[in-house]
């Protein structure tokens, strides 16, 4: 397994399918890769299914154990079925998506191989959910979850990022996991990072606090030392990467863009390596150059000066690399 300057393994990596989406959350990242919005009709730059896999196939050489298909919304590839069934055996693949094809496809996804899927649900109620994704799919989501469950591709993590508009909502996210076998929660901390709306930012240590008070036990998850927290029978785990040396410093994931791109950090565009015209070696030498270039956000590449605030360590104000 490749490992980092700061001792860090790599053994995930996260491929972005798309760009596009059918929705227009307010709150989007884009897993840190601009707008969503455009035109829905697949874009000629896209990665083909073919390149995807020989991608994994050289992670799979590096040792790399799971793949994340994400986006923008990856089940707006017509061939994810074919991706992920052509995924190498040595890698397990997992899905993030917003869930509305879910109810034709989870069969044929778990068919294919996929072993689970994570569904972003911000809200229980069909009004706030349309003004936070400004989509009308509630039902569609809601039936997208049950037909995950019913095609096995457990356990089904239910995305909400925790913000001004939803931190109201987590008790009855909490109490919703609980009550539904196969679901379990994920509370992102709202990412302002690359969306420029701060004020929307919560403490998330109220949070914490809060299921710390009745959970009946608490877990630390190797990956970014996450906590997780047994509530009433249901598991909560918070994913809090603001500000947080702890996360990044036990960060094993590597990106890839749409466009075929590696991406060593979620929160930075100045790190993108191409992987040329994507041959086994041009991959393999893109990989090994991100790996050895790949810093904690937090800690290194954005360090506390003598006011507490962070800002952009000298080290990395001169270093843009070749992206193309
Ligand atoms: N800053 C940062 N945020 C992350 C990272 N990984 C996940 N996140 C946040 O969590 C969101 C959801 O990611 P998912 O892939 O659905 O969840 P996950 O918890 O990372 O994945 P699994 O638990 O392994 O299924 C991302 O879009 C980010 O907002 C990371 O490495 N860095
Ligand atoms: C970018 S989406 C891509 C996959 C898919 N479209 C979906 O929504 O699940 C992946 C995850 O990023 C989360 N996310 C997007 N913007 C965020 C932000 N600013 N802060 C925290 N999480 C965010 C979403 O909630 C979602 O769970
Ligand atoms: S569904 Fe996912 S990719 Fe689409 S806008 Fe929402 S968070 Fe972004
Ligand atoms: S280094 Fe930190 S911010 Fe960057 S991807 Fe890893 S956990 Fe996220």
């Amino acid at each position: 397994m490749l490992v980092d300057g700061f001792g860090r393994e790599v053994s995930q990596v996260r491929v972005s399918l798309t760009d596009r989406c059918n929705f227009d959350c307010i709150y989007c990242h884009n897993e840190g890769l601009g707008d969503t919005r455009g035109p829905m009709a697949p874009r000629e730059d896209e990665l083909s299914a073919d390149a995807v896999i020989r991608f994994l196939e050289v992670a799979a050489e590096f040792d790399v154990e799971k793949v994340k298909f994400t986006g923008g919304e990856p089940m707006l590839r017509e061939d994810l079925e074919e991706i992920v069934r052509r995924t190498p055996d040595a890698i397990t693949p997992s899905l993030t998506t917003n869930g509305t094809y879910l109810p034709e496809r989870a069969d044929a996804l778990r068919a294919a191989g996929l072993e689970r899927v994570n569904v972003s649900q911000d809200a229980l109620d069909p009004a706030a959910f349309r003004e936070i994704t400004k989509s009308g799919a509630y039902n569609e989501v809601i039936e997208g979850v049950k037909a995950a469950v019913e095609a096995d591709l457990t356990p089904v993590k239910l995305n909400m990022v925790v913000f001004d508009r939803t931190v109201e909502h987590v008790p009855e996210m909490v109490d919703y996991v609980a009550e539904n076998d196969g679901l379990r929660l994920q509370l992102i901390e709202y990412m302002p990072e690359l969306v420029e709306r701060p004020e929307w930012a919560i403490d998330i240590d109220r949070v914490h606090d809060w299921l710390a008070e009745r959970a009946d036990r608490v877990e630390v998850r190797e990956m970014h030392h996450r906590n997780r927290y047994y509530v009433n029978g249901g598991m909560v785990e918070i994913v809090d990467p603001v500000e947080n040396e702890d996360f990044c410093a036990n960060c094993h994931r590597v990106r890839v863009t749409p466009d075929g791109k590696l991406k060593g950090c979620l929160n930075r565009t100045d790190d993108l390596r191409s992987m040329g015209g994507l041959s086994k070696d041009e991959i393999r030498t893109a990989f090994r150059e991100t790996v050895e270039n790949r810093v904690p956000y937090y800690g290194e590449y954005k360090v506390q000066n003598e006011d507490d605030e962070w800002v952009q360590n000298e080290r990395y104000v001169e270093t843009p690399l070749p992206s193309d």
